[in-house]
């Protein structure tokens, strides 16, 4: 039995096909290469295809003997949603639609889905609870909250049992150095700071200082890839014993803020990363803190490297590595 992966050759995709392999598991992937890497996926079949296209996924459900999918194909841009938000809802609600629809049809029924802390919007209490509300305020996590919708219905109606997870933020790279981050173009804060640090970039910016956390900069709870990845693996196992469906939050309950973060990369890397505050981003909360207790008590999900200064020191040492991403 195999696992189908759909966007395994992206960040967070490929350090979970890592892991799910050397837990033993076969796996398959499924990514149309236009975000990910032919080069982050080590040891196991890729299809190079859209997740919209119904015949490829015919063709893997037929070839293979799929147990279960994790499903992290999908648009991730919070920015870019507001700007292009037909874009969202067709890559992310159509994709997840038709890989919805061929699962029911060729009878697979446990799935892992990648939701977000986007899901709440503004929150109203942190730590933040499943339970809280989710009010979303961009298209993104519009979406994103649209599919963990359908997929209770779907549910309700098939017997498709679904496990959300819904990440704080992703940071990190597989400890060995075999993979790790790289978007074209970057917007994510740790990468970008440390670019800064390799001299591909002048400095790095702040995106406003006048926010109510104690340092006027905003909050984030990072997580690293490697846990995110255990935190799957856990999901297939639950889904698997108890055939029950779930919502779950993946963060390590600690808040750093953006200043912070880059004084953390200023300790490791040794270098002096010019910072300069500009203008707020749209669209971002003030502060995003996970309660991951569900998780923890339900799924047993232990994170192995919650130490910020662990999880920056992997992506150091990737980016060093890899200094324009994965070599082609
Ligand atoms: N990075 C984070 O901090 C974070 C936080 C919360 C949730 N998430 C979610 O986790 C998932 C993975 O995020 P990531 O950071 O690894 O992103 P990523 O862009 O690195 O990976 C996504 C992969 O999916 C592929 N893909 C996208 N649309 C596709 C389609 N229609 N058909 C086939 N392949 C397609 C891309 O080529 C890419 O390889 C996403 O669903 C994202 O919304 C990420
Ligand atoms: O150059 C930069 C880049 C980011 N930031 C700030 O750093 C923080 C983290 O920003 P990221 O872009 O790294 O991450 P986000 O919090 O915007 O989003 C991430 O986590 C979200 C959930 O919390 C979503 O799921 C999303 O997909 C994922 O990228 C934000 O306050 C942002 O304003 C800067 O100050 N300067």
């Amino acid at each position: 039995m195999a696992i189908l992966v759909t966007g395994g050759a992206g960040y967070i995709g490929s350090h979970t096909a890592l892991y799910l392999q050397e837990k033993g598991e076969e796996v398959i992937i499924l990514d149309n290469l236009e975000k990910g890497h032919e080069e982050a996926v080590l040891g196991t079949k890729l299809y190079r295809s859209d997740l919209r296209n119904e015949d490829v996924l015919d063709e893997i459900f037929r070839a293979h003997h799929i147990s279960s999918v994790i499903h992290f194909a999908a648009n991730s841009l919070v920015g870019e949603s507001v700007e292009q938000p037909l874009e969202y809802y067709d890559n992310n609600v159509i994709g997840s639609y038709t890989l919805v629809k061929k699962m029911v049809e060729h009878g697979v029924k446990k799935i892992v889905f990648s939701s977000t802390a986007a899901t709440y919007g503004e929150p109203k209490s942190i730590p933040i609870l499943e339970s809280d509300p989710t009010i979303p305020t961009n298209p993104y996590g519009e979406t994103k909250l649209a599919i963990e919708k359908m997929l209770k219905w779907a549910d309700e109606a098939y017997g498709l049992k679904s496990v959300c997870l819904r990440y704080f933020n992703a940071a990190g790279a597989d400890p060995l150095g075999r993979i790790g981050e790289d978007h074209t173009p970057e917007s994510h804060l740790i990468p970008i700071i440390l670019q800064v640090a390799l001299g591909q970039r002048e400095n790095i910016k702040i995106f406003g200082d006048d926010y109510q956390t104690e340092d006027g900069s905003c909050v984030r709870d990072y997580i690293h890839v490697m846990d995110l990845a255990q935190a799957h693996y856990l999901a297939l196992k639950k889904l698997e014993e108890t055939n029950e469906s779930g919502i779950y939050n993946l963060g390590n309950g600690t808040g750093f803020s953006v200043k912070q973060v880059i004084e953390v990369c200023r300790t490791i890397t040794e270098k002096e990363i010019p910072a300069v505050i500009t203008e707020r981003r749209a669209g971002d909360p003030a502060t995003l803190i996970a309660s991951s207790q569900k998780a923890k008590e339900q799924l047993q999900w232990e994170p192995q490297y919650p130490n910020l200064e662990e999880i920056i020191s992997h992506a150091w040492y990737w980016h060093q590595a890899n200094p324009s991403g994965y070599k082609k």
